[in-house]
């Protein structure tokens, strides 16, 4: 097992990873505040997941309360948060209960928004299960629920306790899920790590093929990564935003696509791909670098062309951006591989030139 820190002085936790895991209570146990916790998750993991994490928690005297949603990105919303906090009242939790997260970032975006606003705040543990889950949206406490306008547009800063990242469970994710995942992971080596960006360009067969070495290494160093900026900005007033880049545009294809239809990676993989035409059309990055970029989400197999939304559909989707700033949008764009900046300065004109390219790859 690996442990990395997320430095936050009194909101510092560790991030554990390694295999089997989550049969291990002992690595739970130190952060309960009382021995009881609410395991959310869904129909799909439940079964697959639930027991191995419960019985031996059991075993030590821990009183649980399973709470099984739907699953899917459509039931990331107010309606599925209610039936958490209805859970919780019909149990009794109370502010020592801990909330445990057993999932993908459907479940751990919910939970921890749950944890952030359930009798104003109760701790809460994420127990990452999909490639996704454990590189990106465990670590940081970005928590939320999507509104039928808009992306995570409702939620909180709120940090976990631990994060649990047990890789075995990988073992039962498809294979699409798997490269939703290597989305995210591709986004540290274009926003700030050329050598993991190279590394990648090298190591994605064996990504592919599930290579556990492979694997432990991109998710320690994805950990890595988005710890060191999380820790530099935990509320997004700077250098936090840059891992956003790909998700003005892919949020836009999310929700204008119908919740659920595209995935979060894929969505990002194509965004990434309009965010690295844009910065070329900036004169910032040449098209040999924007063809380097577009082979490895190719070979990730994700997708390099964004669904035609039409170009007004896009514009509104993105207006809503939580990176607006004074009515204006801002972008993460590529001022090389490996170095990612934040910008207001594009013109409508070539964000509009940007957006019509969307309508030629369909
Ligand atoms: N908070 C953040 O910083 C952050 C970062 C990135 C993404 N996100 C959010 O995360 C969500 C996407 O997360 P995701 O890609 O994990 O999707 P997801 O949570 O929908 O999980 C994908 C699918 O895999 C299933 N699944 C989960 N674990 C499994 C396992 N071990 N074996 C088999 N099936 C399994 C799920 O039930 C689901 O059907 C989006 O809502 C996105 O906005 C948040
Ligand atoms: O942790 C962050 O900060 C991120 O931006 C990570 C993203 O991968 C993630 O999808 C996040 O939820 C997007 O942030 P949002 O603020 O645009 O909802
Ligand atoms: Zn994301």
């Amino acid at each position: 097992m690996q442990t990395l820190t997320v430095d936050l002085n009194e909101r510092t936790y560790p991030i554990h990873i390694g295999t089997a895991l989550l049969t291990r209570p002992e690595l739970i146990l130190p952060h309960l505040a009382r021995k009881q916790v609410a395991i959310v998750t869904n129909t799909t993991v439940a079964p697959l997941y639930l027991d191995a994490l419960s019985k031996p928690l059991a075993a030590e005297g821990v009183d649980i309360v399973p709470i099984i949603l739907p699953d899917g990105e459509e039931y990331k919303n107010s309606e599925t948060l209610n039936l958490v906090y209805d859970a919780l009242l019909t149990h009794h939790c109370e502010r020592k209960t801990t909330l445990i997260a057993l999932g993908g970032g459907v479940i751990g975006d919910l939970t921890g928004f749950a944890a952030a606003t359930y009798l104003r705040g109760v701790p809460f543990i994420q127990i990452p299960t999909t490639l996704l889950a454990q590189v990106d949206s465990s670590v940081g406490g970005k928590t939320g629920i999507n509104h039928p306008l808009g992306k995570n547009m409702v939620g909180a800063f709120y940090q976990p306790k631990l994060v649990l990242a047990d890789t075995s469970t990988l073992d039962t994710l498809d294979d699409r899920q798997l490269s939703a995942g290597l989305a995210e992971v591709i986004k540290y080596g274009l926003i700030r790590d050329l050598p993991f960006f190279e590394w990648l360009e090298q190591n994605m067969p064996a990504l592919l093929t599930r290579d556990p070495d492979a694997l432990a290494y991109a998710i320690k160093r994805s950990c890595e990564n988005k710890a060191e900026v999380v820790i530099a900005d935990e509320h997004e007033g700077g250098v936090r935003a840059l891992l956003n880049l790909g998700h003005t545009f892919g949020h836009a294809i999310e929700a204008g696509m119908g919740y659920g239809n595209w995935l979060h990676g894929e969505a990002v993989g194509a965004g990434t791909m309009l965010a690295a035409s844009l910065s070329q059309r900036l004169g910032w990055i040449s098209e040999a670098e924007v063809s380097r970029i577009r082979a490895l989400f190719e070979r990730a197999r994700l997708p390099v062309s964004a669904p035609d939304l039409g170009v007004d559909a896009y514009l509104e989707h993105m207006a809503i951006d939580k990176k607006v700033e004074n009515g204006r949008m801002r972008f993460v764009l590529l001022k090389a591989i490996g170095a990612a900046v934040i910008t207001a300065d594009v013109t409508e004109q070539t964000l509009r030139e940007t957006l019509r390219e969307t309508a030629q790859h369909v």
